[in-house]
């Protein structure tokens, strides 16, 4: 069966997105959509989103301000597509349905999996997600001065989501320092992630678990319920493929480039990044000797974002 390439567009306002209803009689018909359609042959996919956006709600966008958010293969079993995901916050007009669909503006979080077609599910996570995910460094720090050190670093860097990640730790010191950064970063609307094993959560109520490999490949189902949140290390295609069969909910992959945490891990290079980020079917990190600044380039490489701990860890 030939795939079919969809382009598919993410038109925020504010922190809400432009939804429409599919045709009761189109494929995956009464189900909530990002509108889009198929790329046309010679057309490049942000031509074809340009033009779908236009027909079917009536906006008119530049496509120098598409960004790219992810692409996802799935197959229907009647139907395998390419949904080549971009995102804007840029356009002119007011969005109607063109074609006597409804359309409404809904927040991130108003997103339901079951409301769309599952091939969105992914593309739901990501939007949830930001395009940073910083992991905690410093081996051999412990106890007050960690703690300290961290909610330091969040303060500065602010970000959303944060993996907890200190492997040297005995388990009862790891949950003590996690249940004090649980208790900060509650406070402050950051995500908590904690790394390791998922039992992890009954004794720490934080937002979700980040599975070291060793461990995943030891599971065979999701281990926490879909409002928590779960990420798994993968470095290689069929990892990827065991962390989507999970139900992961983002992974990180890499290391991208030569990295001082990991100095005995071999680098995958950017290209190799973008051939497994583009076979994935969750939203994926690039990690690995990476800095803020490789943000955008990780995104081009069809990256959710960057994941690290050299991001934001040293320069205090
Ligand atoms: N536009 C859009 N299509 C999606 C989404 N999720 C998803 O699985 N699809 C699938 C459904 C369809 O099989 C395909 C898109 O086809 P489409 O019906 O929008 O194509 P089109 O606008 O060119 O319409 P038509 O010419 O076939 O009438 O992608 C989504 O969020 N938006
Ligand atoms: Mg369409």
């Amino acid at each position: 069966m030939k795939e079919v390439h969809v382009a598919v567009g993410v038109v925020r306002q504010g922190d809400r997105i432009l939804i429409a209803r599919r045709p009761d009689d189109a494929h995956q018909g009464g189900l909530l959509e990002f509108p889009g359609g198929k790329v046309e042959p010679e057309e490049r996919v942000q031509q074809a989103l340009v033009r779908e956006l236009d027909e079917e709600v009536g906006l008119r966008i530049d496509p120098r301000n598409l960004r790219p958010v992810i692409g996802i293969r799935h197959d229907y079993g009647d139907k395998r597509v390419f949904l080549d995901v971009w995102e804007t916050d840029r356009f002119e007009g007011e969005p109607h349905g063109r074609e006597g669909q409804p359309v409404q503006w809904l927040a991130v979080d108003a997103l339901h999996d079951d409301d769309f077609p599952a091939a969105n599910r992914p593309i739901i996570r990501a939007l949830r997600l930001p395009h940073q995910y910083p992991i905690t460094g410093d081996a051999g720090m412990d106890g007050a001065a960690l703690v300290d050190h961290t909610c330091r670093r969040l303060a500065a860097l602010r970000p959303s989501i944060c993996l907890f990640r200190a492997p040297w730790l005995s388990r009862d010191a790891y949950l003590d320092a996690a249940g004090q950064l649980l208790d900060w970063c509650s406070a402050r609307s950051i995500r908590l992630m904690l790394h390791g094993d998922p039992a992890l959560l009954a004794s720490i109520p934080a937002a979700g678990i980040h599975l070291p490999w060793h461990v995943a490949r030891r599971l065979d189902t999701r281990p926490l319920a879909s409002s928590g949140v779960l990420g798994v290390s993968c470095h290689q295609e069929d990892e990827l493929a065991h962390a989507a069969h999970l139900g992961a909910d983002f992974v990180t992959l890499g290391p991208v480039a030569e990295t001082a945490s990991h100095p005995d891990a071999v680098p995958m290079g950017w290209p190799r990044f973008t051939e497994l980020a583009a076979r994935a079917t969750v939203p994926v990190y690039a990690l690995g000797g990476l800095s803020l600044e490789d943000v955008e380039r990780a995104r081009e490489a069809g990256a959710q974002g960057v994941a690290g701990i050299g991001t934001w860890w040293s320069n205090c």
